[in-house]
């Protein structure tokens, strides 16, 4: 069955957008983190400090590939690093997977990311610079991997509304 692949860096809208795009195409939604949270039942906070990123990103790919297998029509909205790590980005090239990229500027991720990182392990002890510093670095890392995405939405001075009709057009 379809399932249809937000990603993008922390903070470019996955789960935002994907939430209004369910409504509107009448698929349902599943955001991975809640998910992995859900499976292990403990917030992605509190499984960073108790068990560490790298077991961490075992779970994540393995709720990856459970959400990718399961027999649903699906929304999945990934995490900002789901594609970069397990080789999860060769799992975007399945045949029944579309993915869209929702690529925002660094000053976009700045400006959100700035008012919430406390539920973000990777950046919640940042300060203000070096926040900008890290997005920048991370970001380009991390480039190669959201690019092997199918489409690619600009988000940046988009409301939640415009993505949303992107990525309807997209999928039409
Ligand atoms: N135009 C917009 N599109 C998407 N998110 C927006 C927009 N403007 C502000 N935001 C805010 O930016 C944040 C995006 O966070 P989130 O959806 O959790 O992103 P992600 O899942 O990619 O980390 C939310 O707080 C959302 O309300
Ligand atoms: O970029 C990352 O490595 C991460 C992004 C987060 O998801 P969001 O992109 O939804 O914030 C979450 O999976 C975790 O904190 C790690
Ligand atoms: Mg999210």
């Amino acid at each position: 069955m379809r399932k249809i692949v937000l990603l993008g860096y922390m903070g470019c809208g996955k789960s935002t957008i994907a939430n209004k795009l369910s409504k509107i195409i009448e698929i349902p939604f599943v955001d991975l983190d809640k998910k992995i949270e859900e499976k292990i039942n403990l917030s992605i906070n509190a499984i960073f400090e108790k068990y560490g990123e790298i077991y961490f990103r075992k779970l994540e790919h393995e709720v990856f590939v459970e959400l990718l297998n399961s027999p649903d029509n699906l929304i999945i909205g990934l995490g900002g690093g789901t594609p970069c790590y397990a080789n999860n980005h060769e799992l975007l090239k399945s045949d029944n997977v579309t993915s869209v990229y929702l690529k925002a500027s660094i000053e976009t991720l700045f400006n959100r990311l700035n008012h919430n990182k406390s539920k973000r392990p990777l950046i919640a002890d940042k300060s203000e610079d070096e926040m900008k510093e890290f997005i920048a670095k991370h970001l380009f890392d991390r480039s190669f991997y959201y690019n092997q995405a199918q489409h690619k939405v600009i988000v940046d001075d988009k409301t939640i509304e415009e993505t949303v009709m992107d990525i309807v057009e997209i999928l039409a």
